[in-house]
């Protein structure tokens, strides 16, 4: 027998606004953690009129992303992002959602080669910019996390676009990244309303930046350079808006979250002086006998790096939920309960890698957990299934080779007191007062 979703464990709603309350003043993933221990396998609760459930357990999270994943289709974070991302795959659907996927730039053959091509570039960019950073001899801490999404950005720029963008666009990217976290706040804000007047201005430049460089990548016959944009030019089905989309899209959607975990690894290992000894005798000797040249497929060597990159995305995933939504018209069995058309369905790897139920010590950094693989759908900070995320492969690639370069050339001390806290920023997370660290020139 099926209860309905009524009968599922969650905390009493209150009139009119549910359980909105317990989302203010606290991040949506820590308060979902909180749920999960208190509720279980799955829970549910209420932002305001919308019926929305949690669920911690992997088979329930395989049968809404993979096995019944027809039932469900992803709604959420629309109204936040659309203004900002167009119409790209992150928030498309169905045959539009196919269609996207199938020829996305990252789903080019042979991408291999672009990344073959982009590995000096980043690792270029990476020396160049904390060369910049850190001149004088006597380094003084400095706020990290955001220098980090500064040199993200610079490596976007070189190796998706081919353009070293300057600091008008990255204005104009923090204010699209900061739209994108007002309207996640605000439930009601209708979609052509914006509360900041430069914003329109902003998007409407950084939009027409992206078409200059597609038409510009469009008149060359032969592929300009080694960015991504020139790499598909030639090929891509996707319409010039479609394209402009996409493209815009691995800013929004990747930027700052390579920056975060590229953070929680120095700051886990900075944490953990055996594990960054660890990191920083693999790296030196992998440089030492590659000749301090490698390529992508050697990056594959460096098991221990691969094992503190996993552990850290598994405590900070940085994107730590992400939701579908029960398609009108429909109902849906999940855990023995009947969902209603549009309940929205939450899974959150913050909350289900840091379930005790799930993971031993989980709190605890151990890379070496990661030796053997996890059971299935029980780490997914790219998310899982069909729509897992495109940009992975790109990303686990600049993390790797941003963090060979750092930790080969410097030395990385916390400042006193320096944790990693987290706050829930436009779909990501990120330290909540900075992540503050001295680093030494070896
Ligand atoms: C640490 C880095 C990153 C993490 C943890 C991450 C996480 C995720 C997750 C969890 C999803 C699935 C969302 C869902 O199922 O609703 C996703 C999707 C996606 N990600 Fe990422 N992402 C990262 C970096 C990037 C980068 C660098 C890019 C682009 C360059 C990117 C582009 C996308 C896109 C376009 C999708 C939508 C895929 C689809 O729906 O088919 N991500 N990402």
């Amino acid at each position: 027998m099926t209860n309905d979703i009524n009968h599922i464990p969650g905390p009493a709603p209150q009139f009119l606004i549910g359980n909105a309350l317990d989302f203010v003043g606290t991040p949506s993933h820590i308060r979902l953690y909180e749920y999960a221990l208190a509720y279980g396998d799955i829970m549910r609760f209420w932002l305001f009129n919308q019926a929305s459930i949690l669920i911690n357990d992997p088979a329930l999270i395989e049968q809404v992303l993979v096995s019944d994943r027809d039932s469900y289709y992803k709604n959420s974070p629309r109204k936040a992002a659309e203004p900002v991302m167009g119409d790209s795959l992150f928030l498309s659907n169905g045959r539009d959602w196919e269609f996207k996927r199938h020829n996305h730039p990252f789903s080019a053959t042979h991408i291999n080669n672009y990344f073959e091509q982009i590995l000096p570039i980043i690792r270029e960019t990476t020396d160049s910019y904390l060369e910049n950073l850190q001149p004088s001899s006597t380094p003084k801490s400095v706020e990290f996390f955001g220098e980090l999404v500064k040199l993200s950005f610079r490596i976007f720029g070189l190796t998706i676009l081919g353009s070293a963008m300057n600091s008008d666009y990255f204005e104009a990217f923090n204010t699209l990244m900061q739209e994108m976290n007002n309207r996640g706040g605000q439930q009601f804000l209708p979609y052509p309303l914006s509360l900041n007047p430069k914003f329109w201005l902003q998007r409407q430049q950084w939009n027409n930046f992206i078409e200059k460089q597609i038409s510009q990548s469009q008149q060359h016959s032969s592929p300009r350079g080694i960015d991504l944009l020139s790499f598909v030019i030639q090929d891509t089905a996707l319409s010039t808006t479609q394209l402009r989309d996409e493209l815009s899209t691995t800013f929004t959607a990747g930027t700052r979250n390579v920056a975060e975990a590229v953070a929680a690894v120095l700051f886990l290992c900075a944490k953990n002086p055996a594990a960054m000894q660890k990191l920083e005798s693999e790296i030196t000797a992998f440089l030492e006998e590659h000749n301090n040249e490698f390529q992508q497929a050697d990056v594959n060597l460096l098991k221990y790096l691969d094992l503190v990159v996993k552990e850290a995305l598994r405590l900070y995933p940085a994107v730590p939920l992400f939701i579908r939504e029960v398609l009108p018209g429909r109902t849906v069995t999940l855990g023995g309960y009947r969902i209603p058309e549009r309940t929205q369905v939450f899974i959150s790897s913050w909350s289900f890698h840091r379930n005790p139920k799930h993971w031993q010590n989980p709190d605890d950094f151990v890379p070496e957990r990661f030796t053997n693989v996890p059971p299935s759908f029980h780490y997914f900070p790219f998310g899982a299934g069909p729509r897992q995320c495109i940009g992975m492969a790109f990303t686990l690639l600049c993390t790797k080779v941003m963090l060979i370069n750092i930790v080969s050339q410097y030395s990385l001390e916390l400042e006193p007191g320096t944790n990693f806290d987290t706050t829930y920023f436009s779909g990501t997370i990120m330290p909540d007062k900075g992540f503050w660290i001295k680093l030494t020139k070896k």
